[in-house]
Formats: structure tokens, sequence, C-alpha cells
């Protein structure tokens, strides 16, 4: 579906999966019986960053070798079969055998300093035996992923030292074939180049494992304008926010849809929705403006706002009883709050009539589909920076099952027995049915993106907005009284005899300082990425120099790099609740770079023509939240002096970020 992923992706390739521990690496090769197994007994398994553990079970020894090339992430418990990715197996091999090397002569070293010469032979005696581990243990799953030829008898026989070496010096030839044949040159004319180590995957690791760091680097190398290698792709990065206008007026020679449209169809599984192949004819970007935005985004303002109230309070009653403080995980807490009012406020709800009498039983069946519909979005999203990345869903099983689940669920037939659609969504299911010829489940995978979008980064915004304001009390006083003076304003009365706050849009669109604090919040967590695909060979004209492009490459902008700008936002690492205001108090629009004003200085929505048509309804929800969090509960951190948690990068390229660790707070009802 168009844009429905963001244009906002990265290519964190070798970053296979998210996931809890930022530090674990696993990738594996898997056996029916779920652990990689061969007749040789090798195993491979558990790579942490920076590591690669290569262990032979049949001999019970086990090496242990460092590579600063394997640095993606991932997270993944059940291991997959790659036995089609070549590719990643060919990088695999290469990473172990230069880890492999670098310990034999570490090791050499280590004894030479020592000047004992029966040492040395020992010690090369034993690197030498590690290399052979080390080789088989290659050897072993890489002919039975590339080949998955039962080659048992094979390794049993003696001689397998010396095919794991043939194997060794093959894929040597082969980095050399492609050293000296397959990678790109520099042409006149075009942007300094980085292809990078590893064949296909070019920089896609480093690149992977920290993207603001990696650019930071190569800008400071190469200047505001370079072609990085990443995962078989040639990507120009451009850094500099005063060239940005000059690749949006150059839209022409530029595609903003077609990654987009692969890329849907690739991570939802729906059929290709480009209309030039003939499977729909739909305007995607339209519907979504249209039913995003002007009248129908008062619509949805309103669905929120109730939504929110109905799921705070009334289904939390039984944890809020009793004025009693509730302690859970902030991140937990947002993400529930959220998902749950967003589903109910895009796709309706279950039951028909507040006046049924099993209206809490239904209720209650109602909320437990949608925990459910969450659970199985968590285990999606666990892996969509992977499937971005290219890799088949069918490699992570329990994901792919989670998304038919998502899928199930959104069924037109089960859709229409819901009250309260969107016009989105009811405008989404015309145009399927009469546009395109998708089956009912391809139909349903276009609305699972729909929901991924309203999701995936709503979530974690309105985590940092509120973990920020929690630790901020000078920003937490200030944005009180603002939400206050507002509803005293309007003489909204807050009770808990179950009429609620309405905020309307105007109400809402009247509050600078919680705007300024979500976008502080948002600057120092967001990652996006804006791409756009060469139509042609073209030349960018950029404010003073001009750069040959090919078809088919990307130009790319990385606006981290801008909020993180020390030159446009002083001190960029802290948050300042105002950074967003002028001294009167309202938005501020002025912010300069080497003394010139910036056009673009703040882009977590992307820009252009592709920018997210979901971003007022996304502040405005995340506004509503804090207002009725405010109203309704006394909050506090547990640990007032926690730290900041880092930002998981597995996501990065994809929108904002998630925390790497959740963090304890805890609330209860204010006493109204
Ligand atoms: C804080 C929350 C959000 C952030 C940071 C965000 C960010 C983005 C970004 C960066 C893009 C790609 C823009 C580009 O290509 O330049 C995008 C696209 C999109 N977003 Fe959002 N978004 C958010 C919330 C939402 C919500 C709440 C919805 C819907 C209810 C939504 C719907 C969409 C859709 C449908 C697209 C694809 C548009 C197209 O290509 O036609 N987003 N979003």
């Amino acid at each position: 579906m168009k844009g429905v992923t963001r244009d906002t992706l990265s290519l964190p390739a070798g970053s296979l999966e998210g996931g809890s521990d930022p530090e674990l690496l696993s990738v594996a090769f898997l056996g029916g019986d779920g652990f990689p197994t061969h007749s040789s007994g090798r195993k491979v398994y558990n790579l942490r960053a920076n590591m690669v553990q290569v262990m032979g079970s049949s001999s019970g020894t086990m090496s242990t070798c460092r590579t600063s090339t394997l640095v993606s992430k991932v997270n993944h418990p059940h291991l997959p079969m790659f036995r089609y990715e070549f590719s990643f197996v060919f990088t695999f091999i290469i990473a172990l055998f230069t880890a492999s090397l670098q310990q034999y002569l570490e090791k050499a070293q280590q004894a030479k300093a020592q000047r004992e010469e029966a040492t040395v032979m020992a010690a090369l005696h034993s690197a030498t035996q590690d290399m052979t581990n080390v080789a088989r243990g290659i050897a072993s799953p890489a002919i039975l992923v590339v080949t998955h030829f039962p080659l048992g008898s094979f390794w049993a026989l003696p001689e397998m030292f010396l095919a794991s070496w043939i194997w060794g010096m093959a894929v040597i030839l082969c980095c050399v074939f492609w050293f000296l044949l397959g990678r790109r040159r520099r042409q006149q004319g075009e942007p300094p180049l980085e292809n990078g180590f590893l064949p296909y995957l070019g920089c896609a690791l480093k690149f992977g494992a920290n993207p603001l760091e990696f650019l930071k680097e190569k800008q400071k190398k190469h200047g505001h304008i370079f072609t990085c290698h990443v995962a078989g792709k040639y990507i120009h990065f451009l850094t500099d926010p005063f060239s940005y206008h000059a690749l949006m007026r150059q839209g022409k020679h530029l595609d903003w849809k077609k990654f987009h449209f692969a890329t849907s169809a690739k991570a939802f599984g729906h059929g290709s929705i480009d209309p030039a192949e003939g499977n729909t004819t739909e305007n995607f970007h339209q519907t979504f403006i249209r039913t995003l935005q002007g009248n129908a985004l008062d619509a949805l303002i309103e669905a929120m706002m109730e939504n929110l109230q109905y799921v705070m309070l009334q289904s939390r009653a039984p944890k809020l009883q009793s004025n009693t403080w509730v302690t859970e995980g902030l991140y937990t807490f947002c993400c529930q709050v959220m998902f749950e009012s967003g589903f109910l406020t895009l796709f309706g709800k279950e039951f028909n009539s507040n006046n049924d009498k099993n209206l809490s039983s239904k209720q209650e069946t109602e909320r437990a589909h949608i925990l459910n519909a969450l659970e199985n979005f968590k285990e999606f999203d666990k892996i969509f920076p992977a499937l971005v990345a290219g890799l088949p869903i069918h490699l992570f099983k329990s994901a792919h099952s989670a998304r038919e689940k998502l899928g199930e669920a959104l069924l037109h037939k089960n859709l229409l027995k819901r009250d309260n659609l969107s016009e989105l969504v009811t405008l989404r299911m015309f145009l399927n049915d009469t546009l395109s010829t998708f089956d009912d489940m391809e139909k349903a995978k276009t609305h699972v993106a729909v929901l991924w979008a309203s999701q995936a980064n709503t979530i974690p915004a309105t985590f940092w907005t509120l973990f920020y304001l929690l630790k901020s009390p000078e920003a937490m006083r200030a944005a009180t009284k603002e939400v206050q003076s507002v509803l005293e304003t309007d003489e909204e009365s807050i009770s808990l005899d179950g009429k609620h706050i309405s905020l309307n849009r105007k109400q809402l669109d009247n509050m600078p300082i919680l705007d300024s604090i979500i976008k502080e919040a948002m600057r120092l967590s967001s990652a996006s990425m804006t791409f756009r695909v060469a139509k042609e060979d073209f030349t960018l004209h950029l404010e003073n120099d001009f750069y040959n492009i090919r078809k088919d490459d990307i130009v790319a902008l990385y606006p981290q790099l801008l909020h993180f700008d020390p030159e446009i936002y002083a001190d960029p690492l802290t948050f300042k609740y105002n950074r967003f205001l002028n001294e009167k108090g309202e938005e501020k629009t002025d912010f300069y770079r080497n003394g010139r004003k910036l056009k673009y200085y703040y882009m977590p929505f992307g820009t252009g023509i592709a920018k997210c048509p979901g971003r007022l309804f996304a502040v405005h929800e995340i506004k509503q939240f804090l207002a009725l969090i405010f109203s309704y509960f006394e909050i506090e951190l547990v640990d007032s002096n926690v730290k900041c948690p880092s930002l998981d990068q597995s996501r990065a390229g994809l929108g904002i970020l998630q925390p790497s660790n959740d963090i304890d707070f805890r609330y209860r009802m204010k006493c109204l």
C-alpha cells in the first residue's frame, strides 16, 4: 500500500530482527529439531555484538572470535533457517573466516612477544586448531544452508579439514572476483563512493549498527553528499539541510511511490498496489489525505477523546479502585492505552447498543480481542525491520502467524460487524471492493498496513513525551497549567460520574506548550529516513554543486543528523520543553545554521509530497492522552533518578525509535 509503510525506510540490512536485548545477536541454521544440526555435529548460534561464537558440540570445544564486521541486530528467540539467503551466508562465512585469521595472528603475536620458541609453536598449534574448528564450523552450515544437501558422510571423512580449506579458498576467490569486477566505480561527476568491504551488503552492517554515527563519520570524510552501497542498493545521502529543498524541487526525476509500493507488499503480504501493475486503481495517498485531514480529522478527534477515556477509566476500573497506586511499565501502559483507543477509533466497536443488557461482558470480550490484536501487532512489529530489509516473513514463524491473525480480524466480513468505523476504513473498504482485484485476505492486509502506520510511531512518541515530562518537573508544571487553563476557559468540569471531558480540535490547537513538548520529545527520538528513487540518469542540482545520479539509485535524507546538530539545536541531547516556543510563548519557527535561516529543521513526519498524512491526528492524539492523564491521575516515576533509556537502533530509518528498556512508573486516580 502506497506509503502505508514509511517512505522513511531504513535498510538495516542484517538487522534481522528487533527485540528486547539490544546486545544479543542470534543467527542460526535450524535443523528439524529447532537446533542447528548436521551430521558433523556442528552448531552455530548466539552472536553478540562484535562477537561470533562457533561451537563444535561433538568435540566440546568452543571458540569465540571477535569481528568488527558482524554488527547487526538479530534478537529473535527462534532461530530461523536461512537456506535461501545465500548472501547472508556468504557474509557470515567471510566474517568467520576473517575472525579466525585475526585470532590466529593475535595468538602468534602474543607468543612472539614472549620470545619463547616453544610457546610460539604451542600457540600456533592451538590457533591452527581453532582455525580448523572455525573453518569446519563455517563450512558445515554453509553447505547445509546453500545446498541443503545431506553431505554428512562426506564430513565424517578425515579429509574434512582439507574440504573446509577448499571452501575457504573458494570464498576468498569469489571475494577477489567481486572486488575486481563486481564493485561499482565512481565516475566523473558522481558523489564520493563508499562501497564497503562486504559483497552485496556493502556498508549495511555498519550503517545498521548505528546510522547516525556512520553518517556523521562519512560526512566528515566526504562532505555534504556521498554514496553508500547498502544491501545491493546505492544510496546518495544528502546531509546539508540547505540542499533538502533542491531535492524536493527535482521531483520529476525521482519516484517516491515505487519503493513504498514494493515495501508495503513485501511487509504486509498483499499484492502489488502499484496501479501500473493492474491490481488496483486506488490513489492511496489521496485516500489518506481525504480521510485523515480536513473535516474528517474532527470526527477522529472526537472518537479518540471518547475512546481514550473509556480505555483509561472504564476498562481499567478494577485496577484503579481504592485509590491505591498502580505500578506499571510506562511503555507497556502507553502501548496498551494508545493501541486500544486508536484501534477503536479507526476500526470501531464490536457491540451495537449502549442499552444492551450484556454490555459489560461484551465490552470485556471486545477488550480481550483488541489486546489479542495488540499481542499480534507486537509480534509482527518486532520483525518489521527485517521485512523491510528484504527477508521473507516465512523465516519468522510466529510473526507470520501474527500477521495472518491480524489479517483475519480485519477481513471485510468482520469489519462489517462493527459500529463506528472511521471514514478512513469505510472508504478503504469501498475502494478495495470497487477498484481492486484483491482477494478477501489481501484486502484485509491493506487494513493491517493502515493499522501499523497508525500505531507503530504513535506509541513510542507517546512514551517519550510522557517520559520526558515525568523527568522534568518544570515541563510538567507548564503543561498541566496549560491544560487546566484551556479546560477552565471552556468550563469543562472533571468528574468521574460518567460525563467525559471533551476537548475539540480548536481547543487542542490552542496548546503551544504541549506542542513544543511533543516536538522536542520527537526530535530526540525520531530516526526516520526519506527516500526517493531515480527514475532515470539525471543531474542533481544542489545549491552550489551538481552531481550525476544513475537510474534506480536512491537519494536519501536522514533528518536525525539535523535534529542532533548542535549548531541548530544548542545542547542537542538535552530535553528542553520550550525549545519550540518563541519569546511570546508561540510556536518558534526560526532556526539557524551558519547564520542562515533553515526551511527544514524538524522532520519526524518526513517531508514533501509523501509527508505523513496522519501527522495532525497523531499530535492531537498525544495531546488528548496527556490532557486526560493530567486531569484524572496522579502520576510519578518509581525511581525519580532513573536514567533515560537508550534508543533501540534496530528500527532506525523507520520512524520514532522505541526505548531499549521499559521504565516503571505509578499512577492513581485523583480525588475528584
Ligand atoms: C508520531 C506519530 C507518527 C509519525 C512520527 C509518523 C511518521 C510518518 C512518516 C515519516 C511517514 C513517511 C513520510 C514520507 O514518506 O516522507 C509516514 C507515512 C504515513 N503515515 Fe505516519 N506517522 C505517525 C502517525 C501516523 C498516524 C496516527 C497515522 C494514521 C492514522 C499515520 C498514517 C500514515 C500513512 C497512511 C502514511 C503513508 C502515506 C503515503 O505514503 O501515502 N501516521 N508517517
